[in-house]
């Protein structure tokens, strides 16, 4: 038989060109395999949300494999002796042979949850830097708000997932879910009913919240997802002003085949750390906290970090129960319906209330340090602490525990912090960044220090300082221009009460322009030029 001879060289083109011809791919394949990222570590973080949610779906497939998201009541038989005899739902037995009989069960819950911290915290720390930097500003606002309806997605994620193995901790938090619906004036009752079917708990909640928890849930943070990373290639990311990048180009990489690599070994590191943790780490130990008894609460029930807040603002809350006619309103329904609704939705809207307030309605594609923007890490800085206040009354009661202190003289310490500090961060923090600012104008006007002390011949010390730019025919350098903003000369006036107060909160003043990097034309459309950095 005559063997044919292969073109080693020749066969992938060709395999290549069979694909183009029935698919016409080669055009979307080259732009998508030539598209410029820039690089900065910062832009890692939503990778990192990106990469824990992929892991959540591939752990989930396989709990869903073994889950039975059944509420009928059964005699535990399994491998937990503590357990056996006790009645319980089918959810939390299944459950429970995840953990103790199924052949990496454990190891794949303990992955799940894992990841869902991951997830969390990688999003609030995405947030963060997108917040920080203004990276939300014109043409991204659109993204921003995509962005909070994927963080509200996620919470709910949570909340259903945590819920779903029907043990102690989890009935605890979804009684609270049904006292929060109770409270709701005029359809509470109704509402808690229809979700419930019934009275509380009912026996269909986990079906249900399972339907929620893997299709309905996921479904919408993968189409949201989809959406949210087609923008971020639409309208090209955004940079840091440095070297040759400006509003009106992209400078990075291409991602192919450097970017798309280095992505496939972050997903690698960021599994890899899951798994470990997963490997190491305990998480959730359901055979601990026993059934679901919605006569039983047991102390230190904590729900996963990013619910904490909510319990926190549940626990502050004073004890004002409003009467209007007929109706009372319980004081739950202030921070658990309203104070909810506006720390989650309110939000959405700051990239137009910032544009508004700054009258800036010009294209950024170029990232703002966060200390020429003293106004806005002040307000970010406040809402952190409103946050960190708010999680650490979530477990008031396990710290009263541990320290030996008065749970009541926790409550006061929440409510007079949640009062007092957040305005005390956006002080101290608009203050450092004044100062972070004076520091860069003493660089630009004087060099950077060199630790290199001189004695001159009047036997005075000084500093050699390295200019950083130009200088003049002394040697001395040529004063460069800074971009921030300007420190008034008086911080707070004396006087009217008004100007005080807003002295106060408000210490800077605007330039006439608000603050781009300079020389930035105004650019609309997608015009950016995508430059590569020149590695290959
Ligand atoms: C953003 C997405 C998700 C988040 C934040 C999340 C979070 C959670 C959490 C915190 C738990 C409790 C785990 C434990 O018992 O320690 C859980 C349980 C569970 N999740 Fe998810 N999950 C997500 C997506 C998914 C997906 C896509 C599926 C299935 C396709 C899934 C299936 C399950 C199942 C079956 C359980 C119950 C297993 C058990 O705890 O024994 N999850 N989820
Ligand atoms: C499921 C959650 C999320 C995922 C998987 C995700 C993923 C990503 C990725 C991979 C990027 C490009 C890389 C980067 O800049 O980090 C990005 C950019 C962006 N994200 Fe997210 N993100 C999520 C949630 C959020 C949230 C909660 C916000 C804000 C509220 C947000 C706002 C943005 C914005 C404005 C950009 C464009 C940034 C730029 O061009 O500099 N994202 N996101």
């Amino acid at each position: 038989m005559k063997r044919r001879k292969v073109d080693l060289q020749q066969a992938p083109v060709n395999a290549a060109k069979g694909v183009d011809e029935r698919f016409q791919a080669a055009t979307p394949l080259r732009a998508l395999l030539n598209k410029v990222f820039p690089d900065h570590w910062s832009f890692l973080l939503g990778e990192i949300a990106l990469f824990s949610f992929i892991i959540l779906l591939l752990t989930g497939v396989f709990l869903t494999l073994f889950f039975d998201p059944s509420m009928k009541e059964v005699a535990y038989e399994g491998a937990y002796p503590a357990l056996r005899g006790t009645e319980m739902s089918a959810a939390y037995e299944s459950s429970l042979h995840i953990s103790f009989e199924v052949r990496g069960g454990l190891f794949m819950r303990q992955m799940h949850h894992w990841a869902a911290l991951l997830f969390m915290a990688s999003i609030v720390i995405h947030m963060a830097r997108i917040f920080f930097t203004g990276a939300y500003r014109k043409p991204r606002e659109a993204n921003w708000a995509i962005g909070m309806i994927l963080f509200l997605l996620g919470f709910l994620a949570g909340f259903t997932g945590y819920s779903l193995p029907d043990d102690g901790l989890s009935g605890t938090g979804l009684r609270i879910a049904s006292a929060i619906m109770l409270s709701i004036p005029v359809v509470g009752t109704w509402l808690s009913a229809s979700i419930f079917g019934g009275e509380f708990p009912g026996h269909l909640i986990i079906g249900r919240f399972y339907i929620a928890h893997v299709l309905l849930i996921p479904g919408g943070l993968l189409a949201l997802i989809s959406v949210h990373l087609g923008l971020v290639f639409k309208q090209k990311h955004t940079q840091w002003p440095g070297p040759m990048r400006t509003n009106t180009n992209v400078v990075g990489e291409r991602m192919f085949p450097r970017y798309a690599l280095k992505q496939g070994g972050f997903f690698m590191a960021v599994f890899g750390t899951v798994a470990l943790m997963a490997g190491l780490f305990q998480i959730n130990p359901i055979w601990l906290f026993g059934p679901y008894r919605a006569s039983e609460v047991s102390s230190a029930s904590q729900p996963d970090w990013y619910v904490m807040f909510m319990d926190g603002l549940v626990r502050l809350m004073p004890n004002w129960q409003i009467y209007i006619g007929d109706y009372s309103i319980p004081p739950l329904f202030w921070p658990a319906v309203v104070g909810l609704g506006a720390l989650t939705t309110g939000p959405i809207f700051w990239p137009w209330i910032e544009a508004r307030k700054s009258g800036d309605k010009r294209i950024h594609n170029l990232l703002e340090r966060p200390r020429d923007n003293p106004e806005r890490v002040g307000i970010g800085a406040m809402a952190f602490t409103f946050f960190i206040i708010a999680t650490l009354s979530g477990g008031n009661d396990v710290i009263a525990d541990k320290f030996h202190i008065s749970l009541n003289a926790m409550t006061w310490a929440g409510r007079i912090g949640m009062l007092v500090l957040p305005p005390l961060a956006y002080f101290i923090s608009v203050r450092i960044c004044l100062g972070l600012q004076q520091h860069d104008r003493e660089v630009l006007a004087h060099g950077v220090e060199t630790g290199i002390i001189k004695r001159l011949p009047n036997g005075q010390f000084v500093e050699v300082h390295q200019p950083l730019g130009p200088v003049d025919d002394h040697g001395h350098p040529i004063p460069l221009e800074y971009g921030g903003w300007v420190v008034p000369k008086k911080m707070n006036r004396v006087g009217a009460l008004a100007p005080a107060v807003k002295g106060f909160f408000f210490p800077v003043e605007k330039p006439a322009e608000a603050p781009v990097s300079p020389g930035m034309p105004p650019v609309s459309g997608d015009t950016r030029e995508e430059i590569t950095s020149g590695r290959k």
